[in-house]
């Protein structure tokens, strides 16, 4: 984590969780509940290439030009250990024994166009398997987390949010809100 936090700050609106990915969207609502005033907005941003952290820090900058208020951005990677934590395709896995893998997520959080973009990130260990479960989302029914019998997609849905790789990066996100005590604008609230 990085930058400098302002207690108390009052931000001009609510902050807009920008992506265009509904499931996303679905989970990041269930697991902040009323905790953090925010909206959501689809944005047409450049895929960005780099490491996951500095892509985040761009990508939140870019967003919070483009919304002139403060944004928050996530970007998702399911990461294998026998590729050194690279991204990959599951076929490629095929030809490694090892196959343990990690669930990856990055938020930013860029509090206006000019502020320096502060980085969490929430990680679950788990394994690849043969797909198991619904189909409705991304990589959910290859990946099974460690200590779990079933993979992400067969968990009811509170489950994951208990234990995944997003709630985890969201509880930090919540401390930070709660350390800084940032208010919000009443007009625009
Ligand atoms: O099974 C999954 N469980 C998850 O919990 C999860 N989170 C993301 N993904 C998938 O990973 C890819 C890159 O994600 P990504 O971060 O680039 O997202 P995106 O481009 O769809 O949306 P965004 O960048 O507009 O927010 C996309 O195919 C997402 O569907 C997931 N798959
Ligand atoms: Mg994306």
């Amino acid at each position: 984590m990085s930058g400098t936090t302002v207690r108390g700050l009052m931000l001009p609106k609510p902050v807009t969780f920008v992506t265009g990915n509904p499931k996303k969207l679905e989970e990041v609502k269930a697991i902040l509940g009323q905790s953090i005033p925010f909206q959501s907005l689809k944005l047409d941003l450049p895929e960005l290439q780099g490491e996951p952290e500095d892509i985040s820090k761009e990508k939140a900058r870019l967003a919070a030009i483009q919304v002139n208020g403060p944004v928050l951005v996530e970007d998702t990677c399911l990461c294998f250990n026998a590729l050194k934590g690279l991204p990959g395709l599951n076929n490629l896995l095929k030809a490694y024994e090892d196959k343990s893998a990690y669930a990856m997520c990055v938020f930013s959080l860029a509090l206006g166009p000019s502020a320096d973009p502060i980085t969490f990130v929430g990680k679950t260990m788990g394994k690849i398997v043969q797909a198991r479960g619904p189909n409705d989302f991304g990589w959910d029914p290859v990946f099974q987390p460690d200590g779990y019998e079933q993979t992400y997609a067969e968990m009811p849905k509170e489950e994951k949010n208990k234990i995944s790789h997003r709630c985890r990066a969201l509880a930090l996100v919540k401390s930070h809100f709660a350390e800084a005590g940032y208010t919000f604008h009443p007009h625009n609230a």
